[in-house]
């Protein structure tokens, strides 16, 4: 914990931070790049130019200003980032090159105003915060190191299986190249994909899509449309065009928090759109456990991006323990007269009351902003305890209550 007098200037500058901690954070990432272009191979570049990278560190640094005194109140908040760190192999090192960056970018952003006095507090604070990520991470990458299939940092895995799920999805099978078996992982966890650039390697996140337990990891990948400049969609176009079977991937090691918890209610599922990809995984054990009642709503646009539609009816034609339901808001011609799918428009309030007998239940949810927003804003009106909702967000929590529901 840091000393009385550190808190104390720490939380004296919180007004000051909220002012300007974008321009800090955009300042620290740009001389970032600028002296430690090696890093960009760890970063998602396309967080960097559309901003939300610099937003969501902005934010962490905040929060931290805030509850300074009462580290108690970021648990959580540490957890998922450690977790992110984890997936992306984040080394002690790298938090030394950080904490040098932000001092310099406070000092360049509040010029004098930032004394001595304050930059020394923020460095024994940041000092303080780096030492629990970095005891943390270590933990994580030895638990994970000595289970079977485990490894540390990066793995070859190759491609076994490319299969089409929909227009814009494709499942990736992956196995790993030493032939010794895959690691246990949670429902729902994700897992670092890097692959060669032009300029410097890819990172990016992305779900398991099938149970643990299977003699390979499965990813699926949406097709991001390509912005050149904002380095989006370069990965995931180098998968569907380029990966193939026989390639070769480095994987980082299973992460994340948004992960199915054990217990016997039913379990609410409802995916938006490619964030169908964690339920999959959450879906395929829950009917491999053959225990709970399953609601599983997923809402696409239409028949053409509707991954896994086959796999999830045949799962439902064959147990009585799972409900599906299918939305579609754009529904093709051909989709008026077929009968894939149950609803016409978005998930609503009212369709969720006539879907669910009570809501003691757990829920689990993942889509794009606006239906994570809708979803959420949904799930409070009709009373679920806040302990029963679990969710995947990737960008910053704030922009997940800003918008109300859409009845
Ligand atoms: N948890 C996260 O942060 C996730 C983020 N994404 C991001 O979202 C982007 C779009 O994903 P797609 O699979 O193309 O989804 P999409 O644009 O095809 O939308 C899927 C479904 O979400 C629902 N939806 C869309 N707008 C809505 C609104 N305003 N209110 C309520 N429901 C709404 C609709 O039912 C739609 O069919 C991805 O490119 C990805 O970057 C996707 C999945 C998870």
């Amino acid at each position: 914990m840091a000393s009385t007098k550190t808190i104390q200037i720490v939380k004296q500058t919180e007004p000051v931070l909220a002012k300007y901690k974008e321009d800090i954070t955009s300042t620290f990432y740009k001389n970032l790049f600028e002296q430690h272009p090696e890093l960009k191979d760890i970063f998602n570049m396309t967080h960097q130019a559309n901003g939300l990278q610099a937003k969501v560190l902005a934010n962490a640094i905040f929060h931290y200003s805030k509850y300074i005194d009462q580290l108690e109140m970021l648990s959580g908040a540490v957890e998922q980032i450690a977790q992110k760190h984890a997936s992306l192999a984040i080394s002690p090192e790298m938090y030394d090159i950080v904490g040098a960056g932000l001092l310099e970018a406070i000092k360049e952003v509040l010029g004098e105003a930032a004394t001595p006095e304050i930059i020394e507090a923020w460095a024994e604070a940041y000092g303080d915060l780096a030492g629990i990520f970095i005891q943390r991470e270590e933990q994580i990458y030895k638990d994970f190191e000595v289970k079977p299939g485990g490894w540390r940092g990066y793995k070859s895995y190759a491609v076994v299986k490319k299969e089409v799920e929909s227009e814009t999805i494709t499942s990736f099978y992956l196995k790993p190249c030493d032939g010794k078996g895959c690691p246990e992982f949670l429902p729902g966890q994700y897992i670092s994909v890097r692959v060669k650039g032009d300029a410097h390697s890819h990172t990016r996140n992305y779900s398991l899509s099938d149970s643990p337990g299977k003699d390979y990891l499965r990813i699926s990948i949406k097709k991001e449309p390509a912005v050149k400049d904002f380095a989006q969609g370069v990965v995931s176009n180098y998968f569907h065009k380029e990966v193939e079977e026989g390639s070769l991937i480095n994987l980082g090691i299973p992460s994340g928090e948004f992960t199915l918890k054990p217990g016997d209610k039913p379990v609410v599922l409802l995916s938006g759109g490619v964030g169908v990809t964690p339920l999959m995984s959450m879906l395929n054990a829950l009917m491999e456990q053959g225990k709970r009642t399953v609601y599983f709503l997923h809402a696409a646009k239409n028949s053409g991006t509707h991954a896994f539609a086959s796999h999830v009816r045949q799962l439902s034609d064959q147990s009585g323990l799972l409900k599906s339901y299918v939305f579609y808001d754009e529904p093709l011609e051909k989709d008026l007269c077929g009968k894939d799918y149950d609803y016409q428009g978005l998930v609503s309030e009212t369709v969720l009351r006539s879907i669910l007998p009570s809501v003691e239940m757990d829920f689990y949810f993942c889509g794009p902003t606006p239906f994570m927003q809708n979803i959420l804003s949904i799930l409070r009106e009709l009373g679920v305890a806040e302990s029963n909702i679990h969710y995947e967000f990737f960008g910053p929590s704030e922009e997940l209550n800003a918008v109300p529901s859409v009845e």
